[in-house]
């Protein structure tokens, strides 16, 4: 991959297939587990309980799934989709070693841009770091729109570019003085090098607010967290 600007679907994709064996491991180390915290406020944002039916799209891992399958309890389902095998053998694997048994998860291997599922079939869902790395984003949530119950809540974590000047230059700097080459240890400096300009293009908190009431969005709100280099994208349909 030369052309840093303009990553395809299929460049998206072999992307997190190739990483899927490191993936995790890196997310613990460079976040310090942080993200956990990250990824449980967004299943809390969701409005996920008990006996629902939830999606989480662009589940990779599995890590917010079975947040939401422990918030949804037995009666409920979550299914977890993704266009990435390889991430969906991970989740799948992962899961197989949890007691008691996450029996209300469903793998589905989907596109964000054309999902399997009808229209008003979610009580809620949540996207982790996924909305940034679709190819067309009014299209991803036109999906979950039309996917969404009437009043459910879609929950959407990323990052962004902060607005402050020091905590980007510090977001700059650890992406690529921690992040760029501990990725290289492991062979994968171009798989993590994409993270740069994924933030470059991926829009700011008010206009993800702007594109969620396009998409037809009753409700949108974006709250930011980690001193403003990530943010959670509340919908309400
Ligand atoms: C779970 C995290 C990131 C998920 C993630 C998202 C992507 O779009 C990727 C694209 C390509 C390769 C990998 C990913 C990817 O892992 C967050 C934790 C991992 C982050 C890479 C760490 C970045 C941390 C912040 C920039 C700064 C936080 C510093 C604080 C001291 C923890
Ligand atoms: C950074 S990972 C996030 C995984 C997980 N949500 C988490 O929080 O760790 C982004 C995921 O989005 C998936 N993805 C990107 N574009 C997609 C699309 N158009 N359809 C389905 N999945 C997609 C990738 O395969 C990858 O697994």
């Amino acid at each position: 991959m030369t052309d840093r600007s303009n990553y395809t679907s299929t460049d998206i994709q072999a992307i997190f297939n190739r990483i899927a064996p490191v993936y995790d491991r890196l997310n613990n180390d460079l976040s310090l587990g942080i993200h956990w915290v990250w990824k449980q406020m967004t299943v809390s944002w969701s409005a996920a309980k008990a006996g629902d039916t939830c999606l989480d799209l662009c589940c990779g891992s599995g890590d917010i799934t079975q947040l939401l399958a422990k918030r949804v309890g037995k009666t409920g389902i979550v299914i977890g989709a993704d266009f990435a095998p390889a991430q969906l053998t991970i989740a799948a694997e992962r899961i197989a070693s949890v007691y008691p048994p996450l029996e209300q998860i469903q793998w589905v291997e989907a596109d964000a841009l054309n999902l399997p599922f009808a229209d008003n079939y979610f009580d809620a869902a949540t996207m982790g770091y996924g909305l940034r790395n679709v190819t067309d984003i009014p299209r991803s949530l036109a999906e979950l729109y039309r996917v969404l119950k009437p009043d459910a809540k879609v929950a959407i974590l990323d990052f962004h570019r902060p607005s402050n000047g020091l905590v980007r230059r510090f977001q700059q700097w650890y992406l690529d003085e921690i992040v760029v080459p501990k990725a290289d240890r492991l062979g994968m400096i171009e798989e993590y090098a994409y993270l740069n300009p994924s933030l470059d293009r991926f829009p700011i908190g008010s206009e993800q607010v702007k594109l969620g009431l396009a998409a037809g969005f009753s409700r949108a709100t974006h709250y930011p967290i980690a001193s403003g280099m990530m943010g959670v994208l509340v919908l309400t349909k």
